[in-house]
């Protein structure tokens, strides 16, 4: 069980108020990843979770009880944190022993769940190495393991990868991915990277200046973002935003169009435009171009493509996948599908 609801949590440091009233349901299991930019909240919101920071005011109920004044240890969650948090001078087996050792958990079923973690995360080859004998990856997996002894009813996550080369996070991130499916747990998880938030999540969380923007999956954000916010900060490159009076739009303020939304040609379209610079990805291009209708545009190609700065080409975008957004920046949503 991992049930998560919260219901209008706010939460102030001084008179700065971080978190503005959060509402959030998360059901038994479900990967659920927090978004958004730098100082949004998303850390301040797992920490009020996880009880070790108070919320301000606000419910937050576990399995349907109220936690308010739970401590963090009576509330059935682990935290893994960026920095890991092992213990130097403990090996790995004690390090993920600890928990269940101070928790008074007899030494039969400590050994038990930790062999079945180690294994799990393919860690026997080094449970009697200190953490300086580990890779971030491997010190990584420790952390993980630790807290999965703990048979946590809610696992929180605060950007875990964020400390490993690009190799070791995709690696770890698969792990992840793989050790949810085993575990079936709810897991909360807080990333900078987009590709993590994708490719994880079955619910993305969208904050911004301690509110939450969109709630939904990640199709759902990339397809029907709710506004010019969740549009920019979802996919990569960027969304390019267009102002509906340059195209002749009326009814809508700005048109949103993503950059893997525009066809290129040398010979005709919509829009003339020069590239002003090409990044050659391998599987991909992606073009920054300058055009009279538009302003700049960014266009992203599928496979190898020989533009370069300088070229004259004709940018068409797929109207069909364009975005409209009125003057509040809301999502216009037809009235036919
Ligand atoms: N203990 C604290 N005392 C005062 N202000 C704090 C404290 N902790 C966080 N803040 C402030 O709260 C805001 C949100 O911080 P938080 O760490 O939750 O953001 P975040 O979205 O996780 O950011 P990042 O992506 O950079 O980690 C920031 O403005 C930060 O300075």
């Amino acid at each position: 069980m991992g049930s998560l609801q919260l219901k209008s949590i706010r939460k102030a440091f001084g008179d700065h108020e971080v978190l503005k009233g959060i509402d959030l349901e998360v059901k038994d299991g479900e990967f659920v990843i927090f978004v958004g930019p730098s100082g949004c909240g998303k850390s301040t919101l797992l920490r009020v979770i996880a009880g070790l920071e108070d919320a301000s005011s606000g419910s937050i109920r576990i399995d349907g009880q109220e936690m308010a004044t739970t401590p963090p240890a009576k509330r059935g969650i682990a935290m893994v944190f960026q920095s890991y948090a092992l213990y130097p001078h403990l090996t790995v087996k004690d390090n993920m022993a600890l928990g269940l050792k101070q928790a008074g958990t007899d030494k039969a079923e400590i050994e038990s769940r930790v062999t079945k973690a180690s294994s799990m995360l393919s860690l026997d080859p080094y449970l009697a190495r200190r953490p300086a004998e580990l890779s971030g990856g491997q010190r990584q997996r420790v952390a993980i393991g630790r807290a999965i002894v703990r048979e946590p009813s809610l696992f929180l996550f605060d950007e875990p990868l964020s400390n490993l080369d690009a190799a070791l996070r995709v690696q770890t991130r698969l792990e992840i991915a793989a050790l949810h499916r085993r575990l079936k747990a709810t897991m909360i998880y807080v990333t900078h990277d987009q590709v993590e938030a994708m490719t994880l999540a079955d619910k993305i969380v969208v904050l911004s200046a301690g509110a939450i923007e969109q709630v939904g999956s990640p199709m759902e954000l990339y397809n029907k973002p709710a506004n010019v916010f969740v549009a920019g900060f979802i996919g990569s490159p960027q969304m390019n935003f267009i102002e509906a009076g340059k195209l002749g739009e009326t009814g809508a303020k700005t048109i949103g169009i993503r950059p893997e939304h525009i066809a290129l040609s040398r010979e005709s379209g919509d829009w003339k435009a020069k590239v002003v610079h090409a990044e050659h990805l391998g599987a991909d291009t992606i073009l920054y171009l300058e055009t009279e209708a538009t302003g700049l545009l960014t266009v992203r190609l599928f496979g190898e493509h020989r533009y370069a700065a300088d070229d004259i080409v004709f940018a068409t975008p797929d109207r069909a996948s364009m975005h409209r957004f009125d003057a509040n920046d809301r999502a216009i949503t037809s009235a036919t599908p």
